[in-house]
């Protein structure tokens, strides 16, 4: 007797067959005539067995066809990973901006089998126009899915979410990173956009100088960030996080957010504020036409703010005359920006659009910041980039010189805890002046105990020359106030 477990297995093994046979004849027979009639045969037997349920996804979406379908992006890498394990024919090409040569699947390899979680899926490159009603453009493709109608649920509940989200990782992996910046021409049209190059900068978390534990801190911060949608999404925030660097020039501020991005994957956008002459609704346009998976970077925000804020009051040129600059702002009607304009966009923008942003602002000067700008919830971190330690030391070296250990690093260690340096300074000393190859790890390391023990000689004569000036100072006091009390 027949029973239910082995009707379905008859029927997954009779379509597997019908599949592997339209591989065949796809891999043998050159794509055209023959192929479209193979291929709508299929569909037909498919549709007409009433047994499965097919869902197309297709290139391009839109009245007028001409918006890319993320999810058939996302579909497409997730397929051509697994066609690619098993292809015999493949293209190879170089990606622009690449040294890396790519290989891809041709079209008629996808044609694939999937299994997730016990069932069986098949995929198959298709011809949009002949799943439901045919548009004017012809070889418009679709990847379609044929499943049981009896995993329906999990098709719809778990496997279309796993195919998005590995297609998506995949992408991401493959991708390098960009980073965007405003355009700041000169001329009379206030238009602002982006405009973005591959950046190939090497820090990354392990070569950041930094205290291990801190750096830990900062990268779980990241990795809470990247799980919690469904917690933004439950408690009504907008997906995004706002950290604050601050700390001296040169304690790797713009190097940390190079690390972030690559260890998050993210593009950067680097918004100079300077440059939106349109005031807050051009920044407005300008962040809203930024993508999920983001930093949004205002470097030395105290500059920037304050720079805006002041341009009305900025001074004449000579005789009280307005400069060329001013005149031309004037007749193009720039605006500022404002710390409303600033604050409103953080807090609201979002909420409008998608997720998964980082903001970060980086100063010098944490104190001359206005408090409702970095209020927690607005900058949700706060992150001090200090003078380099020893640790941060060890790790310069090792990025510079390839060295982990050496007679000098005791000197540098007591030299280090006694002086302010920053790893900018540090990693200046331990870049060998000459490019002639050879090991210069000896002369780079007693470079920095020169320069090590120099700030700390200028840091002592400093504090001297302070202290004689508040005797003085003092002194001055006293002798005023016999002054005044003789009269
Ligand atoms: N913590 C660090 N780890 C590794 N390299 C660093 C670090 N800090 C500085 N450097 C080195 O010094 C250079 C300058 O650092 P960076 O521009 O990141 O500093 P910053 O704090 O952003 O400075 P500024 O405030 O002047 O913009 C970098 O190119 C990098 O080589």
């Amino acid at each position: 007797m027949w029973r239910m477990g082995d009707h379905w297995a008859a029927i997954g093994t009779s379509l597997g067959s019908l599949m592997f046979l339209y591989t065949m004849i796809e891999r043998f027979f050159p794509y055209g005539f023959l192929h479209k009639y193979i291929e709508q045969y299929v569909q037909r037997i498919l549709r007409f067995t009433n047994l499965y349920v097919q869902i197309s996804i297709e290139e391009y979406s839109g009245e007028l066809i001409d918006q890319k379908n993320q999810s058939y992006t996302y579909t497409e890498a997730y397929l051509s990973a697994i066609a690619i394990q098993r292809a015999m024919q493949l293209k190879a090409y170089t990606p622009k901006n690449s040294k890396k040569l790519v290989l891809n699947v041709v079209d008629y390899e996808m044609t694939i089998t999937d299994q997730f979680q016990g069932a069986t899926f098949w995929w198959m490159l298709t011809n949009a126009n002949e799943i439901g009603k045919p548009r004017k453009i012809d070889n418009l493709r679709a990847l379609t899915l044929t499943f049981s109608k009896w995993h329906r649920q999990l098709v719809m509940d778990m496997y279309l979410d796993h195919v998005m989200e590995k297609g998506k990782e995949l992408l991401e992996r493959n991708q390098q990173r960009k980073l965007y910046t405003n355009n700041s021409r000169d001329d009379w049209y206030k238009q602002e956009m982006w405009s973005h190059v591959v950046f190939n900068h090497p820090a990354t978390f392990d070569t950041l100088a930094m205290d291990k534990a801190k750096k830990e801190d900062i990268m779980e911060d990241l990795i809470a960030f990247s799980k919690a949608k469904e917690y933004y999404a439950k408690i009504g925030k907008a997906w995004k996080r706002g950290y604050l660097l601050y700390g001296p020039p040169g304690t790797g501020k713009s190097t940390m957010i190079v690390a972030i991005s690559k260890f998050m994957n993210y593009d950067i956008y680097d918004l100079e504020l300077k440059s939106v002459r349109g005031g807050n609704s051009e920044l407005r346009k300008l962040l809203l036409d930024t993508s999920d998976r983001s930093i949004i970077v205002i470097e030395d925000i105290d500059c920037n703010l304050a720079l805006t804020d002041k341009r009305k009051t900025k001074k004449k040129g000579k005789k009280g005359e307005k400069t060329y600059q001013q005149r031309l702002a004037e007749i193009r009607g720039d605006r500022d920006v404002t710390l409303s304009g600033l604050l409103n966009f953080i807090d609201g923008l979002w909420s409008s659009t998608g997720g998964e942003r980082l903001i970060i602002f980086t100063t010098n000067h944490v104190e001359k910041l206005d408090s409702a700008l970095i209020r927690r919830g607005r900058m949700d971190k706060h992150i001090e980039l200090g003078y380099c330690s020893f640790e941060g030391f060890k790790i310069l070296a090792k990025n510079y010189l390839n060295v982990d250990a050496h007679p000098l690093f005791e000197t540098i260690r007591c030299l280090i805890s006694e002086t302010k340096i920053t790893p900018a300074d540090v990693a200046e000393n331990l870049m060998p002046k000459t490019v002639n190859g050879g090991d210069y790890s000896e002369v780079c390391l007693e470079n920095l105990v020169s320069a090590l023990e120099k700030a700390k000689e200028d840091a002592r004569l400093k504090a001297e020359k302070q202290s004689e000036e508040e005797e003085s100072d003092e002194e001055d006091e006293e002798g005023g106030s016999i002054d005044s009390a003789s009269f």
